[in-house]
């Protein structure tokens, strides 16, 4: 399976913790029927734990008092305690009606194209799980005074009982509608109940601390190897001194030997430990890297909520990062710390040598700053620059069979070209000064040597210093230059990396915090659209305006509008992708913001107009790269979006691998499979944006057949479409115009009102097909 990037969290496998097999709910049914009764009891023993989340959203439930009492999870849990009983009584007394579950393999050949079709046929995995079972029912016994409301436990969220009216499809509780669909629990039956692990927060700032302390902890240790090493480096000129001052003179092979054997234990030592801070330093960039690889590609994710995508570029900051801790001019600036050392003992040795190496360093660092100042901004430019050319080449990857049919490659090589030269002269404006700073500093070191040397000499012909300390002393004295020198030469990478630094830190403390959010019980597909504005950041256009309206759960809404209406803004909006201006969308009373949003993510379905799989496998790419999509689910969303026969076809059934163009799948079949997508895990809210777009007619019937499957377990749906061949499915219909609503009702209602603008043959005229559509007056019916 396709290795799919994952966030910092990490959600449990969607299984229910009393089944150690693993296997979907319709596969395991009958052992657990029997099991049921012992199987579940400690949990129905667990009132106070139920109690918590009832109190937890009496707040909601004052924001739409109308309709609280069906929907609100708080006051679905009385009711779901008692509708169990309700509805295990019928389907006890009615057993004809309980529908045996059965095998994929045996449900797998003739699901295909049909399985919808077959209604309540027991082949089905969504109808075999969607009736109550009798059997269950009186392992539980009827009179079970603690049947069940979602549980929360202390750290592993609702747990969803596993009674028939609650979990796993209740077509019986759910068929009478009223009764307030039972918290939700209603899929369609094939996929097993979600789990939500708690985790802790998301807190990227955390996250950013975390990384910088491990940074700080290891850099601790490497000052410390820095420190030995350096002083070590003192070794050889003081060999080179004792050589020539004490054993030339004394003659003495005994003292050579000793000082031989000791500079060369100091030698040694200083290899080791020098070797030692460079795997260290090492080890710290791929800690780094990996500490705060996983948040900043989370933080960028949930920065494109709001910006560009161009914050997915700071994953290149952070190799910019990384290398920069294990290149060289990093030790250089470890290393200038250390230069005062030098410079002291050179003093030791004589105080006129000291002064000259003084100067020059003073002399250097004079020309860090000037390297500084003069090249900041050429390499800010040139860093700019090189992430609109890295855009671009992303931009060219992904339509690269566009700019092949138009023959746009030399337009398009072009503007990453004028990017890319941009980039490339503000470089080379910056390196040549960095080259110039480097040559000035080499010389300053160079003619400092020589003039130690002839000052020393000088002095030593004065009788004041011997010649060893003369060689000692330069030597020393290239020690404590030759860092700072590394740290102007390296200095280009160091501005490089402290920009990349810069953006990782404002990326990830900019970030806000994905604080730990209640599991809610699953949702039953009430959406709350309330006074909705939008105005793209950076614009002062309105594409959404005053947007208010909603739905109850198994609603099926179609959105149709001209183009550049705001069909597809409100799509995604719809599902939590962009964020409005102002205003809420509430599935289930709660605002999409405060949903967590895995569980959310896990409860939403959203087909986009522009359909894009991942490279993958077809089977990833329906399971939405999860690695615990079990192949039953699969297999029931593939079977839903009638996608599984042409899957079949292919030489590797579901394992074809699909590239990240698309291909081997053709347009409309990327489409069925990103419907499979969007059903897959049965959601209660699915938004299709134009599903029909690339389909040809046995597409549109399964689209239908989805359609109805959707009706069939309450599951919410919002189709946007240009088509009116849609429109026979659903149950009501919103006309958008300009951002707004211009009409919402019932579908024979607004259809009669469109009606005015009849196209020939009687067909309603969809907006856009020609003539406006007859708008109404000014309060045209829009809202709740
Ligand atoms: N991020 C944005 N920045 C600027 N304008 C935007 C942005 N998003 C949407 N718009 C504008 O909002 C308007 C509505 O766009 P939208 O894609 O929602 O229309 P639509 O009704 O789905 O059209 P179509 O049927 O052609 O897909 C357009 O004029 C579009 O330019």
């Amino acid at each position: 399976m396709t290795e799919f990037v994952s966030p910092t969290r990490v959600d449990p496998p969607l299984r229910r913790p009393t089944d150690p097999t693993g296997l979907p709910g319709f596969l395991v049914r009958p052992a657990r029927m029997a099991e049921g009764g012992t199987a579940e009891a400690p949990q129905a023993e667990a009132p106070k734990a139920t109690a918590a989340p009832v109190q937890a959203v009496p707040e909601q439930a004052n924001r739409a008092p109308a309709t609280t009492a069906k929907v609100t999870p708080v006051q679905a849990a009385p009711q779901q305690v008692a509708r169990p009983q309700a509805a295990s009584q019928p389907t006890a007394e009615a057993p004809a009606q309980k529908v045996v579950p059965t095998d994929p393999p045996a449900a797998a050949p003739e699901a295909p194209g049909d399985a919808t079709a077959k209604g309540a046929g027991a082949a089905d995995p969504v109808t075999a799980r969607a009736t109550p079972d009798p059997e269950e029912t009186v392992a539980r016994g009827p009179e079970d005074p603690t049947l069940p409301g979602p549980i929360i436990e202390a750290d592993r969220g609702p747990l969803r009982r596993k009674t028939p009216g609650l979990d796993g499809g209740d077509t019986g509780g759910r068929g009478s509608g009223d009764d307030g669909g039972g918290g939700g629990g209603g899929n369609g039956g094939a996929a097993p109940p979600r789990f939500h692990k708690r985790v802790g927060p998301e807190d990227y700032g955390r996250a950013l601390r975390l990384g910088i302390r491990a940074v700080r902890r290891n850099m601790v240790m490497v000052l410390v190897l820095t420190c030995a090493t350096n002083l070590l480096i003192l070794a050889i000129p003081i060999y080179l001194f004792q050589i020539s001052d004490r054993v030339l003179t004394s003659r003495s092979v005994d003292t050579l030997i000793m000082l031989t054997i000791v500079i060369v234990g100091a030698v040694i030592l200083q290899a080791v430990f020098d070797a030692i801070r460079r795997f260290m330093l090492m080890r710290t960039a791929v800690e780094v890297a990996a500490r705060l690889g996983a948040p900043i590609l989370s933080a960028a994710s949930a920065a494109a909520l709001h910006g560009s995508g161009r914050e997915y570029q700071t994953l290149g900051d952070l190799q910019q990062l990384r290398g920069f801790l294990v290149s060289g001019t990093l030790l250089s600036f470890l290393d200038v710390p250390f230069a005062p050392l030098f410079i002291l003992a050179i003093f030791l040795v004589h105080p006129h040598l000291g002064m000259i190496v003084v100067g020059t360093s003073l002399a250097l660092l004079v020309v860090t700053l000037i390297n500084q100042r003069c090249t900041a901004r050429s390499f800010a430019e040139a860093n700019a620059a090189q992430s609109r050319a890295n855009l671009h080449l992303e931009s060219m990857a992904r339509n690269s069979q566009i700019i092949n049919a138009l023959a746009m490659i030399p337009e398009a090589v072009r503007i990453w070209g004028r990017d890319t030269a941009t980039s490339l002269t503000a470089q080379v404006k910056a390196q040549d000064r960095n080259i110039a700073a480097s040559a000035i500093s080499r010389a300053v070191r160079l003619l400092t040597q020589i003039a130690m040397l002839g000052w020393g000499a000088y002095l030593a012909i004065q009788g004041e210093i011997t010649g060893g300390m003369v060689i000692a002393a330069s030597i020393i004295a290239g020690r404590a230059l030759s860092p700072i020198e590394g740290a102007i030469d390296g200095w280009s990478a160091y501005a490089m990396s402290r920009s990349s630094y810069g953006r990782i830190t404002a990326l990830l403390r900019n970030s806000r915090l994905q604080f730990e959010r209640l599991n809610l019980p699953r949702p039953e597909g009430r959406l709350d659209v309330e006074r909705l504005l939008y105005v793209p950041g950076g614009t002062k256009q309105v594409v959404l305006n005053g947007i208010s309206f909603s739905l109850s759960p198994g609603d099926t809404l179609a959105i149709i509008g001209n183009s550049g209406a705001g069909k597809t803004t409100l799509g995604k909006m719809l599902v939590g992708s962009i964020l409005p201006t102002s205003g809420n969308v509430r599935l289930d009373l709660m605002d999409l913001r405060n949903w967590d949003p895995r569980q959310l993510g896990e409860n939403i379905g959203y087909l986009p107009q522009d359909v894009q799989l991942f490279p993958g496998s077809i089977k990833d790419n329906i399971g939405r790269m999860r690695e615990d999509a079990t192949d039953a689910q699969i297999y029931h969303a593939a079977a839903l979006a009638d996608v599984h026969e042409m899957i079949a076809n292919l030489p590797q059934g579901y394992e074809t691998v699909v590239a990240a163009d698309g291909s081997p799948l053709s347009g409309g079949q990327k489409q069925r499979i990103a419907l499979a997508r969007a059903f897959f895990g049965d959601p209660r809210f699915v938004v299709l944006d134009e599903p029909n777009s690339n389909l040809d007619s046995a597409g549109d019937k399964a689209l239908a057949r989805a359609i109805q499957h959707a009706k069939k377990n309450k599951i919410t749906v919002i189709v946007v479409t240009q088509k009116p061949s849609l429109l026979t499915a659903v149950d009501k219909i919103m006309l958008l115009g300009d951002g707004t609503i211009q009409m919402f009702g019932e579908r024979m209602e607004v259809l009669k009102r469109l009606a005015g603008d009849k196209a020939p043959g009687g067909t309603p005229r969809m907006p856009g097909q020609g003539g406006a559509p007859r708008m109404p007056g000014p309060n045209g019916g829009a809202g709740k």
